[in-house]
């Protein structure tokens, strides 16, 4: 069996997307999604120009080895651009095997170790009495799990804090759009909003927040001192992982569980959080670690310490990683929650799908391979657009982390 083509397609049905499409000498094709929020143009050229002409003639069957050839071989390893165009290859792979072998994917990772996933839906509010309807409107659909992000008073556009209730979009504009951040009133005011939901809806939902990044490493064990009585589910990103030692000080303070990972790309970027169970959940996930075949290995040394998965499943990761995230989440003996924000019903018509959301849970298909198609024709309608992630500075113009 033979690798006869592998084309990228980019579009952008409301949003920018990148999806490799590999077909082979037996009519059987894979797709993988290969999209990197803002930065999509050098995923292309890195697939279209230094892996796509590697690929043709190859066995698709031999998807470990190809993993193997395209990260040992490239002789400069990791990197976000890197990873990702090794997850589209790898996704596409273990698409035509499973559609060879007539079987949905959870099937080929070990069968299924639930009846579906739980997922966890973003509530944004301009304030706090805004963010406890947006949760009141997210239990109402029959949420378990319900992220809430609010505007701070002083702050310019906090993060989380979109324009729609459903579906927003982060990456927004042609060029980067400035917010502001100020630690000092988030750290006073975020509890609060904790407070209020907890006395208005009880404890029966599961409630998380993430810090994106915003708080230094005694700031942040504050923080998660504060949201204690609150009883997250997580508190995610609370401050930049690329020093895993910070993460000792944090949990030296604080029982508020921690979950990290939405921005890494292999196993060494989680490798001493994980040892050191400096972490509570692992947000790696399929189009930012690698794919399939790399995520299962961080999974697995996961699960040596009791340490559950929370997989990225934000907009700017395709339908394509969702359903492969989805049957991966239903065989990883230790799944956690999976993140669900919602694509707009153009995405979802470019990317037919068979998964399907019902009370609070996802549901992946029973369709040989993951499930996830690319209309291309419907898709070719959608020229790529420059969107960016926006920025944040300080109120005295210094550069924060957004
Ligand atoms: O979904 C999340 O938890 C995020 O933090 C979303 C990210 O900002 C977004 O995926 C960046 O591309
Ligand atoms: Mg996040």
């Amino acid at each position: 069996m033979k690798i006869t083509s592998a084309r990228v397609i980019v579009t952008c049905p409301g949003r920018n997307f990148v999806t490799l499409k590999i077909e082979t000498d037996q009519g059987v094709y894979g797709i993988g999604d290969a999209t990197l929020n803002g930065r999509e143009k050098a995923v292309v050229s890195y697939l279209e120009d230094h892996v796509v002409p590697c690929l043709i003639g190859m066995d698709p069957r031999n998807s470990e080895d190809i993993w193997q050839y395209l990260y040992r071989g490239a002789y400069w390893r990791r990197g976000p651009v890197t990873m990702r165009a090794i997850a589209a290859v790898d996704v596409a792979l273990w698409d035509i095997k499973a559609k060879m072998a007539g079987m949905p994917l959870y099937q080929l990772l070990g069968g299924r170790s639930r009846d579906g996933v739980m997922v966890y839906g973003h509530a944004n509010g301009g304030d706090i009495a805004e963010t406890v309807d947006a949760v009141g409107a997210y239990i109402d659909m029959g949420y378990k799990a319900i992220r809430a992000q609010t505007g701070v008073p002083g702050v310019k556009d906090a993060y989380g804090v979109g324009r729609g209730k459903l579906y927003y979009e982060p990456a927004d504009a042609a060029l980067p759009s400035l917010t502001g951040w100020d630690t000092r009133k988030a750290l006073n005011y975020v509890p609060k909003l904790f407070e209020k939901l907890r006395e208005t809806y009880g404890f029966d939902h599961h409630l998380l927040h993430d810090g994106h990044h915003r708080y230094s490493p005694t700031e942040a064990a504050q923080l998660g001192k504060a949201l204690e009585p609150y009883s997250l589910f997580w508190l995610e990103d609370v401050t930049p992982a690329e020093n895993q030692e910070a993460f000792k000080l944090i949990r030296q303070h604080t029982t508020t569980p921690l979950a990290v990972g939405e921005i890494f790309n292999t196993i060494w970027d989680a490798k001493d959080l994980i040892q050191n169970q400096l972490i509570d959940y692992i947000r790696a996930t399929i189009v930012g670690a690698g794919g399939l075949t790399h995520l299962r290995r961080i999974a697995d040394l996961a699960s040596l310490y009791q340490i559950r998965t929370g997989c990225h499943g934000a907009t700017d990761l395709s339908p394509v990683t969702m359903g492969t995230a989805l049957h991966f989440d239903t065989w990883v003996p230790n799944f956690g929650i999976q993140e669900y924000m919602r694509h707009t019903a153009e995405t979802d018509a470019v990317f037919p799908h068979d998964y399907r959301f019902d009370r609070g849970m996802l549901y992946c298909g029973e369709a040989p391979g993951h499930g996830v198609d690319i209309d291309e024709q419907l898709a070719a309608k959608y020229p790529y657009k420059p969107a960016y992630l926006p920025v944040a500075r300080l109120e005295d113009g210094t550069m924060w982390n957004w």
